[in-house]
């Protein structure tokens, strides 16, 4: 059996994907109306409406269901994994533990791979990333992902245990370059959004998704990522679907900025929290991430729109 927490748009695709493939699947969910309201209509309505969950998925909301699970997916939001570890992390200490979360945390201004072994020091942890939106994955769409885990051997065998036919999974043990691609594109795709939003036209995208591209690997070699894992699926494949898919949160959530208009704030946009993080960290560290701090001076409303655009274009020329 394979195990999911979190029954969001991301874990839900995740279960019906891999129960498709003949896997048995118990999909966690926290609220246990939601798990009674999915186990009697098969569907789950609040985060993947039209998608049937088939008969190989259970649903629950007690975590000891998941006890003997061959692997635990944690698919939850970036800035909600330490805590629920915090809680539930002594039960699932025995199944390898692969984070679905793309972004740093705020807290420790780590990725979701060392929270996680933070908090379940004796378990083998991997990463599942890359570009893909749950709605495709649930219609059965080709997609190609990265499976990042630093212990070859247990990276090998979550990837044959989690892919299927047109889930197709590379493996890759640079788990950090992994990690911070994921996380980064986020932040540039809210750029990408700010710029369509604000009318500044497909060019300026282009650019901004190519410097957007240079902070990802500036950070990312700084902290000990390889650069062909920046050039892979978790970081150019996933920067390219976000800055350019208005099916992407992040890009509405930046389109939304740009335009001046409101956006739901129960939408998750993982990119909103990460631009900060990052931006502490990079200030930590001393590196110049001109358009990830803009982005987050954006969101607190520390720049209005026009001084963020002016500051961006007037940065001294230099080599590229
Ligand atoms: N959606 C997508 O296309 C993709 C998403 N991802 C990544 O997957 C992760 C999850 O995103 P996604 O599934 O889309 O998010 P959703 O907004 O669809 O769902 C979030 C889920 O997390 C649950 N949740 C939130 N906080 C907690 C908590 N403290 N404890 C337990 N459960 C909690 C929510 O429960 P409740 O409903 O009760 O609030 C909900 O089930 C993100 O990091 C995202 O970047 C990666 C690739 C694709
Ligand atoms: O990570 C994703 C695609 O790979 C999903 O993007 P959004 O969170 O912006 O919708």
């Amino acid at each position: 059996m394979i195990a999911v927490i979190g029954a969001g748009a991301f874990g839900t695709a995740l279960a019906v994907a891999l129960a498709r493939n003949g896997r048995a699947v118990t999909l966690w969910a926290r609220d246990a109306a939601q798990v009674r309201d999915m186990g009697a209509t098969r569907v789950n309505g609040a985060r993947l409406p039209g998608v049937v969950l088939p008969e190989n998925v259970s649903v629950t909301a007690e975590i000891a269901d998941l006890a003997g699970a061959e692997a635990v997916l944690l698919s939850l939001p970036m800035q909600a994994l330490r805590g629920f570890l915090a809680q539930q992390g002594a039960t699932l200490v025995d199944a390898p533990l692969v984070a679905c979360c793309k972004g740093i945390d705020l807290a420790s201004l780590t990725g979701p791979t060392a929270v996680i072994q933070e908090q379940c020091p004796t378990a083998t942890v991997a990463l599942l990333t890359g570009p893909s939106f749950a709605a495709d994955i649930a219609r059965s769409l080709p997609t190609a992902l990265t499976l990042a885990c630093a212990d070859a051997a247990a990276g090998e065998r979550l990837q044959h245990l989690l892919a299927t036919p047109v889930l197709r999974l590379y493996r890759s043990d640079d788990v950090t370059g992994a990690e911070l691609g994921g996380a980064l594109k986020n932040v540039v795709a809210i750029a990408a959004g700010v710029v369509i939003g604000a009318g500044l036209g497909d060019s300026a995208r282009a650019a901004l998704m190519t410097r957007g591209y240079a902070e990802m690997q500036r950070l990312a070699l700084a902290l000990g990522a390889r650069a062909e894992t920046l050039a892979g699926l978790s970081g150019f494949g996933d920067l390219v679907l976000t800055c350019t898919s208005a099916q992407s949160r992040n890009f509405r959530f930046g389109h939304a900025l740009g335009a001046g208009q409101g956006f739901d704030p129960t939408v998750t946009v993982e990119g909103a929290a990460t631009a900060k993080a990052v931006s502490n960290l990079a200030e930590k560290r001393g590196l110049d991430l001109p358009i990830t701090r803009m982005v987050a001076l954006l969101i607190d409303g520390a720049v209005d729109l026009p001084t963020a655009i002016q500051s961006l274009l007037s940065r001294p020329l230099k080599k590229e």
